[in-house]
């Protein structure tokens, strides 16, 4: 991209998911964190960084009326526009979805797990510049906590035997949102078919370099249900910190 060509960034957040790990109750996204469902919050992470304009949420099956009325009833930035468009089987395919509903001028997209729903927008601006400032791919990632082990996975439940254990200061455990040069993700999308659990990864198929910028641990991913206790209380933090 030339240093003259205008740039427009975009938001798209894969929002169609079960949260089967969550246990039964409604799709994941809209599912509630101090009564505001877990989506809102993440469509407000995104539309609090001014250089996002607009936020595409990738509902869940059958929820995409619901999330209209959502977003309709939630007080959010008025200068953000805001698309709803199904989702699809897997987070793969829903982004996919939610990328081909992108206007043509948007140069820069951002992709954002609803099941981030906590993540401070300096993050969200830092993944953002690192994109203007050059780097294509770009993702948030803090350090590993654990020992990490690679194993044979048991199929039975039976001990799973080591194979390997990886320096861990050489690991990085990864987040949203993830930013992108909007042509390289959309090559990504269109020619990568085997099944990943992240967006860079599949720009590293391209062969293309994707960089690391610091992430937060607010922008933890709410996968099980302690993860509701926890954002919870980040929740109730912030409130009495900033009034949130
Ligand atoms: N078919 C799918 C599956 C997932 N996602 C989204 O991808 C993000 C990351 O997925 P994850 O946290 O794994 O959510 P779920 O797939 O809902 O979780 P689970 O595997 O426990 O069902 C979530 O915002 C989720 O809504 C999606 O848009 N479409
Ligand atoms: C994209 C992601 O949040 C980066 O950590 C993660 O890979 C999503 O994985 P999931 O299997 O969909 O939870």
């Amino acid at each position: 991209m030339s240093e003259d060509t205008p740039r427009r960034t975009a938001a798209v957040i894969p929002a169609a998911g079960r949260g089967v790990r969550l246990g039964p109750g409604a799709p994941k996204a809209l599912r509630t964190l101090n009564g505001t469902p877990m989506l809102i919050h993440a469509v407000r992470a995104m539309a609090n960084s001014r250089a996002v304009s607009l936020v595409v949420v990738v509902a869940p099956q059958d929820g995409a009326t619901e999330v209209k009325n959502l977003l309709a009833e939630h007080a959010l930035p008025e200068r953000t526009e805001f698309l709803v468009v199904p989702g699809g089987d897997t987070r793969q395919e829903s982004v996919r979805l939610g990328l081909a509903a992108l206007p043509a001028d948007i140069t820069t997209v951002l992709v954002h797990d609803a099941a981030r729903p906590l993540v401070p927008v300096d993050t969200v601006d830092a993944v953002i510049e690192a994109v203007h400032d050059g780097a294509p791919a770009v993702v948030p990632a803090l350090p590993l906590a654990d020992t990490v082990k690679q194993v044979e996975p048991s199929a039975d439940g039976s001990p799973e035997p080591v194979v390997a254990t990886p320096q861990r200061a050489q690991l990085r455990s990864v987040q949203t949102p993830q930013g992108f040069d909007r042509a390289l993700l959309a090559e990504a999308h269109a020619t990568v078919t085997q099944d990943v659990t992240d967006d860079a990864s599949m720009v590293e198929q391209l062969g293309v370099q994707v960089v690391v910028v610091p992430g937060h641990e607010e922008a933890f991913k709410v996968t099980r249900p302690l993860d509701l206790v926890l954002a919870e209380a980040v929740l109730a933090r912030r409130r009495a910190n900033d009034g949130y």
